[in-house]
C-alpha cells in the first residue's frame, strides 16, 4: 500500500488514477508520494520515507531539487501539460496590451446607469484605442512547451516573431514554424522587437534577465509579457521603465503590490494554467509518473534524476537504487549479487549531473543482509525493493 498527500488542489482526473494500492493522506510524515502545484517546499522537512514528488505543472523553483536528490526523493515535472492553457493566456496579454479594453470596460461600468451610454460611448471611445499586432515585431525568450506554441500562434496573427533559445530542444526545433527568425544574441530580441514575451524557467542563470541593461537597449514603448516566473524580472528597474514611459505595458501573471500599483502594468493572478483541460492534464501526468515509479521503480520526467524506463519487472524482484553519479557503484551492486548467488536478469544505470539511478531485475529475492549491505555502500542514497 502506497500513500499520498496533496499540497494543493490537484484536479480528481489525476487522483482518481491511483488504483486500489494507494491510500490519500492529510499527513505528509506517513506519505510515500507528493503531489504538489505552487505551494513551496523550502522551508519543509522532507520525511525519511518520502519517495517521490510530482509537480503538476512546470515550473520547480518551489521545490528544494538538491535537498531531494540528496535524500532519495524524484521530483517530477508534466513538461507541456499546461502549455496550451498558458499560450492563450499569452495572446489575451497581447491584446489587452494592444487595446485599452481594460480601461474601456471600466469606463462602461462606471457610466452604465448613463441613459445615453451608448451616444456618449461613441464620443469617448477615442481614450481607448490602440494598435494591431499585424506586422509588429514579437520577441521570444525560451522556446520551449509554451513558447514554441506562442511563437507559432504569432506567426499566424501576422506578427514578425523573432525566437532566442540557445538550448532548444530537436523536439522544440521541429514544431517551430519556419516562419520565426532564429536569433543568436538576445540583445537583438532587446534591439529589435515591439513586444518581448519570456518562457524561461526560473534559474540563476536567468533571474533578473530582464533588468536596466535589458530595458535600456528596448525601443520606447516596449511591451514585456512575464508568464514565466516573477524574479526573472528586477521589478524595480521595471517599475522605473514604465513611470519614464520606456515600457508601455508590462503584462505580468505573478502580482506583487509594487507592481499590481504601477501604471502601465496588467497584472493577472497566476492565471496562466488555470483552466480545466491544463489542470487535468497536469493531475493525470503527475498521477501516472509517481504510480510508475512507485510501483515499478521506472522514471519519466524527472527534473533531479536521470530518467530510466525498464517496463515491468517480470523476474522474482526489482531492485531500484538511488546514487550519487561517481566510479564503481555498479561494481559492488553486482558483486554483492553475485556473492549472494543471485542471478542478474536485467539492469539499466543512468546518470544525470551528481545523482545516478540503477535498476536490477533479480532471479531470485535477495536477503535483507543483501538489502542492509546495498544500502551501506558510500554514495547510495535510498534503496527499494519492488514486487
Ligand atoms: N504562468 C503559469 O501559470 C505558468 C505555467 C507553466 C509554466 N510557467 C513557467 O514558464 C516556464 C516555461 O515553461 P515551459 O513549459 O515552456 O518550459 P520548457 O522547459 O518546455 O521550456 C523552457 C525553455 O527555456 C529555454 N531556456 C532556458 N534557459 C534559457 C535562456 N537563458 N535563454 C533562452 N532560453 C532559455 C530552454 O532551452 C527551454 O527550451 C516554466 O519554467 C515556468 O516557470 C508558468
Ligand atoms: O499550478 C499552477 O496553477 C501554475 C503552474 C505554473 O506556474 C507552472 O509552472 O506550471
Amino acid at each position: 500500500m502506497f500513500k499520498y498527500t496533496c499540497l494543493n488542489a490537484i484536479s480528481e482526473k489525476g487522483t482518481s488514477l491511483f488504483g486500489a494500492d494507494f491510500e490519500k493522506t492529510e499527513d505528509i510524515r506517513e506519505a510515500d508520494a507528493v503531489m504538489i502545484r505552487s505551494a513551496s517546499m523550502h522551508e519543509m522537512e522532507l520525511p525519511p520515507m518520502l519517495e517521490a514528488v510530482a509537480r503538476a505543472g512546470a515550473g520547480v523553483n518551489n521545490i528544494p531539487l538538491e535537498k531531494c536528490a540528496e535524500q532519495g526523493i524524484v521530483v517530477f515535472n508534466t513538461p507541456g501539460a499546461n502549455a496550451n492553457g498558458v499560450k492563450e493566456l499569452v495572446l489575451a496579454g497581447l491584446l489587452l496590451a494592444s487595446r485599452d479594453i481594460i480601461g474601456g470596460v471600466a469606463w462602461v461600468q462606471g457610466e452604465k446607469d448613463s441613459e445615453d451610454l451608448g451616444k456618449r460611448a461613441e464620443k469617448e471611445k477615442k481614450h481607448f484605442a490602440g494598435c494591431e499586432l499585424k506586422g509588429k515585431k514579437l520577441g521570444i525568450i525560451g522556446l520551449g512547451a509554451i513558447g514554441v506554441l506562442v511563437a507559432n500562434a504569432a506567426v499566424n496573427l501576422d506578427m514578425e516573431v523573432y525566437g532566442y533559445d540557445p538550448y532548444i530542444s530537436v523536439d522544440g526545433a521541429w514544431k517551430l514554424s519556419r516562419d520565426i527568425h532564429h536569433i543568436q544574441d538576445v540583445n537583438d530580441i532587446y534591439r529589435e522587437c515591439d513586444y518581448i514575451t519570456i518562457h524561461v524557467p526560473l534559474l540563476d542563470s536567468t533571474k533578473e534577465m530582464i533588468n536596466a541593461d535589458a530595458l535600456n537597449q528596448m525601443k520606447d514603448g516596449v511591451v514585456i509579457l512575464n508568464f514565466a516566473r516573477d524574479l526573472l524580472v528586477d521589478e524595480k528597474a521595471m517599475i522605473d521603465a514604465l513611470n519614464q514611459g520606456k515600457v508601455k505595458r508590462y503584462v505580468v501573471d505573478f502580482p506583487t503590490p509594487a507592481i499590481a500599483k504601477t501604471p502601465g502594468a496588467i497584472v493577472i493572478p497566476h492565471l496562466g494554467a488555470s483552466t480545466q483541460e491544463s489542470e487535468d492534464n497536469c493531475a493525470r501526468m503527475a498521477a501516472e509518473e509517481l504510480i510508475d515509479y512507485l510501483e515499478n521503480g521506472n522514471i519519466r520526467h524527472s527534473v533531479n534524476y536521470p530518467d530510466c524506463e525498464m517496463g515491468v519487472c517480470q523476474e522474482a524482484c526489482r531492485i531500484a537504487i538511488n546514487h550519487r553519479n561517481i566510479k564503481n557503484m555498479i561494481g559492488q551492486f553486482t558483486t554483492l549479487f553475485g556473492e549472494a548467488d543471485i542471478n542478474i536478469a536485467k539492469m539499466l544505470n543512468k546518470s544525470k549531473g551528481n545523482y545516478a539511478y540503477s535498476l536490477f531485475d533479480l532471479e531470485n529475492h535477495p536477503s535483507e543482509a543483501v538489502l542492509e549491505s546495498l544500502k551501506k555502500i558510500d554514495g547510495v542514497l535510498k534503496v527499494r525493493i519492488l514486487k
